[in-house]
């Protein structure tokens, strides 16, 4: 049997049996998930169930107080920060925007765990950079100052910062927020491309669930820091799940176009969740 230290069985990236605590407080419960090399992972839940805190622990971010992390093979926490970068993309929530940086600036930033802190750029960091402006559509506004793009064009080039990083595992908490419907289509899309062409292995924090559904391989779902559902997505996004998890009744009804089972809220539903609610 493999220790929770070198998870010798396993590739890819895995929170085996992990509780986080924070402010006293533990947010993730005996959490155990693994995302497969080359596998699209969605995590789901309602706020406050500890979603970012799972991409936070498993990019080694947060500290576990039980269980433990590892990326291909190897526990997370006996590896130095700049190995970890070099392996493990995160594109957190609301990234600050880089006043007084160019695009292509922003994009160099990710290249940081590759070279010494005075290194100039060389020949791969400047190829690294240039794949991630034309893969994310980013090169005709590479010479702008970041603070000037739109929140659509602002999100493609935190992505292609995230991919310049040369990373086999990008994880994105919540990658379609301030987007446009079509906006947040051609992200899933890019990303999944992306997957499908580099075999990049993805996790997202997605709220929705149809999106989740459609863009994953598998979609775990948590509810109050603990694993409530995770599996492929028709099954980990059963109604019985969801209610579990968010307290919402929804119907399976199939997409009209390609029978693809969609979530859609009830117009039945119970009280809502505040009682102070007006
Ligand atoms: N540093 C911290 N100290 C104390 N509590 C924290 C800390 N970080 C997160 N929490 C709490 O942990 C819980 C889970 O937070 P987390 O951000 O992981 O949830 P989430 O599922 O990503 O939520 P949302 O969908 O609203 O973004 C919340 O109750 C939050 O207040």
């Amino acid at each position: 049997m493999a220790s929770r230290e070198t998870d010798e069985t396993g590739t890819g990236l895995h929170a085996a049996g992990i509780t986080v605590v924070r402010g006293g407080r533990p947010i993730l419960r005996d959490v155990d998930v693994r995302l497969a090399t080359g596998g699209v992972m969605a995590v789901c839940g309602a706020n406050g169930s500890g979603k970012s805190t799972l991409l936070a622990a498993l990019a080694g971010l947060v500290p576990v107080a039980a269980g433990s992390v590892s990326v291909d093979g190897e526990a997370i926490h006996r590896l130095r920060r700049r190995e970890v970068a070099r392996r493990i993309a995160v594109l957190t929530q609301g990234a600050p925007a880089a006043e007084g940086f160019s695009v292509r600036e922003l994009v160099h930033l990710g290249r940081h765990p590759w070279r010494g802190p005075l290194q100039p750029a060389g020949r791969e960091d400047r190829r690294a950079v240039e794949w991630a402006l034309d893969v994310t559509g980013t090169a005709a506004l590479a010479e702008r100052d970041v603070i000037t793009l739109s929140g659509g064009e602002r999100q493609r080039a935190h992505l292609a910062m995230a991919l310049a990083q040369g990373c086999s595992y990008l994880l994105l908490d919540e990658p379609t927020t301030y987007l446009d419907p079509r906006h947040q289509l051609d992200i899933l899309h890019l990303v999944r491309e992306l997957n499908r062409t580099h075999g990049l292995s993805v996790l997202w924090v997605l709220h929705d669930l149809n999106q989740a559904a459609h863009y994953s391989d598998r979609v775990v779902v948590l509810a109050e820091g603990r694993v409530q559902a995770d599996g492929p997505p028709a099954e980990a996004l059963h109604p019985d799940h969801v209610a579990a998890a968010f307290n919402l009744r929804v119907l399976r009804l199939p997409h009209p176009e390609t029978g693809q089972p969609l979530c859609v809220p009830s117009a039945e539903q119970d009280a809502p969740l505040r009682p102070d609610a007006p």
